[in-house]
């Protein structure tokens, strides 16, 4: 069932981990299985995070010596392949039913959110896997998730009691980010078959997560290699246009302009000879009336290994949220079907108080567009920071109703929110 590359990556970190605490590798757990709820530990270990809070900032303090053991360029670096990046970890939740509790929902599915959580662990597990340097006892690079590319759900529904398997790999390099991509699956009627594919992209930083840090080269070795790496310079180059298309930045297309307009129109009310008098059409609901709020107090309990805001725990929450709002406006429980460009802007401190933004800003026959936005807020100064934008889309078992822009503003959520959908839609 185990590859034995597989084991080898994972085994030299575990015996390393493991040595620099002066304990004996657990072989039969570590090596045999590398089970999710080890991941965790195994990064505190890889970075030396302390797990008591009162010893983390000593812990990051010590941090900042590993400073020197940085490439002053990425030629410094020896190429790895990708092979010796490659995980395989395992969630038994059909055969360790004690797992099962944190993961189960009150439909008796996964809880997606925890998969999230899980996948970000992996996503810098792989990373650590790619740049780790057998000469050293910690790893100088703070990995940071800057992009959740794109997660595509291959089946809805995650079973409740049946053995998961996650394996991925990193899939290109630039000079300072890595893209890893990883494929979950589950254990169901004799064989494993696919749940989810996800591309995450992760940012390499200095020991103190200050400034951007080398990483290893990749070198390929195969032609599928070289396609797979192809692909993620195909992801990069898309990226850069769709930021440089914003509709932050720039102007909607015409086709789009049309689209608003005709949707203005469609809100007139015929009586009246007024751009003022808005009426809403039947089966819609003015966006205004399709959000959901909430808010986080960042606790000390889900921070990560450098200090700040575990990036999982931020999806969860924006997930959830999302999800609710999905469930509110279509009255009726939405499956996910992709998730897509959540971007990482800036780190949450722990003790920030963190606003969530729910809104369904797209929605076509069975389908519903999510975006959340999450902004730190500055008790003090009253200032407002956004730090993550969040994307997810929805399928429910009935149509739902058009949702209908007022503002320009909001207009301008609606056509990025069909943006989303309509990429999404491509893929599927
Ligand atoms: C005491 C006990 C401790 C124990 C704790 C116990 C806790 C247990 C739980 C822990 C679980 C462990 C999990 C470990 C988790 C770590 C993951 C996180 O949480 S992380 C938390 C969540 N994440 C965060 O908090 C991150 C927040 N965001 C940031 O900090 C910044 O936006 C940034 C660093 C991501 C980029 O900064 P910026 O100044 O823009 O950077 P530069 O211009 O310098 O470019 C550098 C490179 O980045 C590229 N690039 C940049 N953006 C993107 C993009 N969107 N898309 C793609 N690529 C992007 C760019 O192209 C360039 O690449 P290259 O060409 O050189 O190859």
């Amino acid at each position: 069932m185990f590859s034995p590359r597989v084991l080898k990556s994972v085994a030299s970190l575990t015996c390393r981990a493991f040595s620099q605490q002066g304990k004996a590798p657990d072989m039969a757990e570590g090596n045999a299985h590398l089970l999710v709820t080890n991941v965790r530990n195994r990064l505190r270990q890889i970075v030396g995070a302390s797990t008591n809070w009162k010893d983390h900032q000593q812990a990051l303090v010590e941090r900042t010596y590993l400073s020197k053991h940085l490439a002053n360029s990425q030629e410094e670096l020896p190429a790895k392949t990708m092979k010796e990046s490659e995980i395989e970890v395992h969630l038994p939740l059909g055969t360790q039913p004690s797992l099962r509790e944190k993961y189960l929902n009150f439909h008796n599915s996964v809880r997606f959110g925890r998969i999230l959580e899980d996948l970000d662990s992996l996503a810098v597990l792989i990373c650590y896997s790619h740049t780790w340097n057998k000469e050293l006892e910690k790893s100088p690079l703070s990995i940071v998730t800057a992009l959740v590319d794109k997660i595509d759900m291959r089946r809805n529904i995650i079973l409740p009691d049946c053995d998961i398997k996650f394996t991925g790999h990193v899939t290109w390099v630039g000079k300072t980010s890595i893209e890893a991509k990883m494929h979950m699956m589950q254990f169901h009627d004799g064989a494993y078959t696919p749940v989810l594919d996800a591309t995450f992209v992760m940012v390499a930083r200095d020991p103190e997560n200050k400034r951007a840090a080398f990483v290893n080269p990749l070198r390929l070795e195969t032609p599928e290699e070289e396609k797979i790496f192809q692909q993620g310079e195909i992801n990069k180059t898309r990226r850069v246009e769709l930021s440089t298309a914003s509709l932050l930045r720039v102007a909607p297309t015409a086709e789009e302009r049309t689209l608003v307009h005709s949707l203005f129109l469609n809100t007139l009310d015929v009586k009246t000879v007024s751009f003022r008098g808005r009426i809403l059409p039947p089966n819609s609901v003015w966006m205004e009336d399709a959000k959901l709020k909430g808010l986080e107090i960042c606790h000390p309990q889900e921070r990560n290994i450098f200090n700040r805001i575990f990036g999982g725990f931020l999806m969860r929450k924006a997930y959830e949220l999302g999800w609710a709002n999905a469930c509110v406006f279509a009255g009726c429980r939405p499956v996910l079907v992709a998730v897509d460009d959540i971007m990482f802007r800036k780190p949450v401190e722990i003790g920030s108080l963190l606003l969530l933004s729910s809104q369904v800003c797209y929605t076509e026959e069975h389908h519903v567009q999510v975006r959340v936005h999450t902004e730190v807020l500055d008790p003090l100064t009253r200032q407002h920071n956004t730090t993550n934008v969040f994307h997810f889309t929805f399928q429910v078992d009935k149509p739902v109703p058009a949702v209908v822009p007022q503002s320009y503003g909001e207009s301008m959520l609606y056509l990025d929110g069909k943006r989303h959908f309509d990429e999404t839609m491509k893929s599927q």
